[in-house]
């Protein structure tokens, strides 16, 4: 069938159908709506709060922008000649601004704008399905309009921080990310629960803007990771004053006034002044209809490499919702892949599902990328050693300190870091990479395209690394494996 090109049927004053009906405005709805408006299909998006979701307003850009400037100082005070020029603290009132200049002030205009630019009809309101190809959005003022798909349904209705069943948190109400990310003033003493990425970036954070900052643990730091980012992101969170306590849960908390108090696991008892809870995600489907179409409300939704869920050939899911990658960037490749099928399909045209073809997120599976945003920075691609020896793989895991390569040891005074490779041995191609160490993020899409595009480790002897920059980490790493075929 030919996907209609010319917008929206107007069935009735509030009842209307589209091509494609996009669940979810955050980073990632907003791609798949535009690959599928860019493919000439007509689209509404339905978004509860604000366009841009998450990532923009209580995640990665406000996040990012609390870490670094404490960063920058930290690295002026790391190289001789320019420490001696920083004769003052961190401006905490000017990085509070600066990061709401990152959030729009929580105001969505621009990215609204850019939904008006690309075609898209923006439908405000709580989305829910209320059967196959059916939406009913429901607006803050209690009104419902119901919007029907002709072609596809995409959910993109991303994740919301998850908050463990400890005798008395719910009620101390504590930070989560959010809090943690649109603060206006830094609490004089924080308490982060959770030792994962959150937790780590936070504590960072708040660390840098003169928070005293404790982190209660479970297990180790950054579990998941190659072992030594846990324990170089730990040391260093150590140095700029975060008290760690692994292995430590809290038990009860307790707010009363200004404080709160948490019993923990080694009986000992914290009193601080706000409490974060960073431990781990919830999807954001328990209001979402799914049980009309006969899924579990509450769950992740699954998808095949298309992502599109089984059993139905007009639903999809993208981002957070889908637990596959819970990255902006892994979402939006996911929704570049979905909104591109949804187009071919409604065109009849040909769909490209074999593995790294057009129309599928392969690299979910393969080749995802992550920089954690501490000081060192943890950047990383595909497999783990661990991970790579359990999916069985025969590997080799090649390690080298960071700084001795010159580029490095130039970049800060006494830089300290460290790279692992990871080779599948039977074909001579690197199945993941980790650096840590400061500024590393930028050495990163070198490894996702050795990692995606499996260049030979032969070929790669001829990539040169310029000299002397921190990249020529990738010919000390190719030395130590040494030369296939020499
Ligand atoms: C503190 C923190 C820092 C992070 N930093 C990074 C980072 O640096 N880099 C990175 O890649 N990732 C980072 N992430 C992860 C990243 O934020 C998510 O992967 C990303 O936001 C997922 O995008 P999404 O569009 O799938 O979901 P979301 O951003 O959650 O968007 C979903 C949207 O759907 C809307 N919605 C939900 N239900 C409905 C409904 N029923 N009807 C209508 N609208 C609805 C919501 O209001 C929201 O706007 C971070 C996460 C956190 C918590
Ligand atoms: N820079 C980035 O790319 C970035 C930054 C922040 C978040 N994110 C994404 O957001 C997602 C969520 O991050 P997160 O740190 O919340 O989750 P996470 O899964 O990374 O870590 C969760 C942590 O909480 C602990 N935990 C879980 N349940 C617990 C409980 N009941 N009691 C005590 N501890 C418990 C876990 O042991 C773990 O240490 C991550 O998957 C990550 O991909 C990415």
């Amino acid at each position: 069938m030919e996907p209609r090109t010319d917008g929206p049927d107007q069935e009735s004053a509030t009842d209307q159908t589209f091509d494609v009906i996009v669940i979810g405005a955050g980073a990632v709805g907003e791609n798949a709506a535009g690959r599928a408006a860019q493919g000439g299909l007509s689209v509404a998006i339905v978004e509860a709060e604000l366009v841009g979701g998450e990532c923009s307003y209580w995640a990665c850009m406000p996040s990012k922008a609390l870490l670094r400037s404490s960063q920058a100082l930290r690295a002026a005070r790391g190289v001789a000649g320019a420490a001696g020029a920083v004769t003052g603290d961190l401006d905490v009132a000017a990085v509070l601004n600066r990061r709401d200049s990152f959030t729009s002030g929580w105001k969505d205009k621009g990215q609204v704008d850019w939904l008006e630019g690309a075609g898209i009809q923006l439908v405000r309101g709580q989305g829910r399905l209320t059967g196959p190809k059916q939406v009913s959005v429901t607006a803050a003022d209690g009104s419902a309009t119901t919007i029907t798909a002709r072609h596809a349904v995409t959910l993109a209705t991303g994740s919301a921080a998850a908050i463990p069943e400890v005798p008395g948190l719910h009620e101390s109400h504590p930070w989560t990310s959010r809090e943690g990310t649109s603060a206006q003033s830094v609490p004089k003493s924080l308490a982060i629960i959770g030792g994962g990425v959150v937790a780590a970036e936070l504590a960072t954070a708040y660390a840098g803007l003169g928070s005293r900052v404790t982190v209660l643990a479970r297990s180790g730091l950054l579990r998941g990771m190659e072992p030594f980012a846990g324990e170089l992101v730990g040391e260093a969170l150590e140095s700029q004053g975060v008290e760690l306590r692994l292995h430590t849960a809290p038990e009860r908390v307790t707010r009363a006034g200004e404080e709160v108090r948490l019993e923990t696991s080694d009986g000992e008892t914290l009193v601080v002044q706000e409490v974060l809870v960073a431990t781990g995600r919830t999807p954001r489907t328990g209001d979402l209809g799914l049980e009309t179409v006969g899924l579990e409300p509450g769950s992740w939704i699954e998808t095949d490499d298309t992502m599109q869920v089984p059993g139905f050939d007009w639903l999809y899911a993208v981002g957070d919702v889908t637990h596959r990658a819970l990255l902006t960037h892994q979402g939006k490749y996911q929704a570049r892949a979905a909104g591109d099928v949804i187009v071919a399909r409604a065109r009849g045209a040909r769909v490209d599902d074999a593995p790294w073809g057009a129309h599928v997120a392969t690299a979910d599976q393969r080749a995802v990328p992550q920089v954690t945003f501490t000081d060192p920075e943890v950047a990383s691609v595909g497999l783990t050693a661990a991970a790579a020896r359990e999916a069985g793989y025969e590997i080799r895991v090649v390690d080298y300190e960071l700084g001795n390569v010159a580029g490095a040891a130039l970049h800060a005074d006494g830089y300290a870091g460290k790279a692992r490779m990871v080779v599948d041995e039977q074909r001579e191609v690197i199945l993941g990479v980790t650096f840590v160490g400061p500024d590393v993020s930028e050495l990163l899409h070198a490894a996702t395209i050795a990692v995606t595009a499996e260049v030979p480790l032969d070929r790669l002897w001829h990539a040169v690394p310029a000299y002397p920059t921190i990249s020529e980490i990738w010919l000390r790493l190719l030395e130590s494996y040494g030369r296939p075929g020499s």
